[in-house]
């Protein structure tokens, strides 16, 4: 990974800009007093859902809690609304989907995965709108010497990975030992056309 630490005229950091694609940081995509007040009505106004997946052959909780939504759903809460707007203001594509997740605590994670690219258009990006407790993304290449990147994902921030990086990169959101509050990630995605799925 090269480049790293760059900042390209709008005080976007740029993580990553080689043939492997493109990982770029903007911190304050959302300023701190609204960045709140949509955490506060997400995590208050959300059905937020359980899930469990088969892990080392054991039915196990999925360690966050998730929902989703299409962007034409007429009941897309508002805040949804206004964040799909920024984003799709800032990153210029035509988001559809947004998928969140709500880690509890230090003890909720994500492990390490590359977003399914079979339902999201081809060459377009994912962006993800952080707000809560800042934790940190690991984005670890998927080969050797499987270079590891750790960016700390504030409150208001967006992080966005090209469609190329889901191939060669992982990325996760680790548990960890220090305790922290609730997070919340909004994960915009441009999906084929009549695909439902909050695949990461
Ligand atoms: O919470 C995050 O920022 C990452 C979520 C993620 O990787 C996903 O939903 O696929
Ligand atoms: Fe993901």
């Amino acid at each position: 990974m090269k480049q790293a630490g760059l900042f390209d005229a709008g005080g976007t950091r740029i993580l990553l800009d080689d043939v492997s694609g493109k990982i770029t940081l903007t911190p304050d995509l959302i300023d701190a007093q609204t960045a709140a007040r949509w955490f506060r009505a997400l995590h208050d106004g959300i059905v937020w859902k359980s899930g469990r997946r088969v892990m080392y052959e054991r039915e196990v909780d999925v360690p966050r809690l998730r929902a989703h939504f299409r962007t034409d759903d007429p009941a897309l809460p508002d805040v949804l609304q206004q964040a799909l707007g920024r984003v799709r203001a800032a990153f210029g594509a035509p988001f559809d989907s947004i998928g969140l997740n709500l880690y509890r605590d230090q003890h909720d994670s994500v492990a390490p995965h590359n977003d399914k690219l079979a339902d999201i258009i081809r060459g377009q990006p994912i962006v993800l709108l952080s707000l809560g407790a800042t934790r940190t993304m690991t984005i670890r290449g998927k080969q050797p010497p499987r270079h590891v990147l750790r960016v700390d994902l504030d409150a208001g921030s967006a992080l966005l990975m090209s469609w190329e990086t889901q191939l060669h990169y992982d990325h996760a959101i680790l548990k960890q030992r220090a305790p922290i509050g609730p997070r919340i990630s909004l994960a915009f995605r441009v999906r084929e056309a009549g695909k439902t799925g909050d695949g990461s």
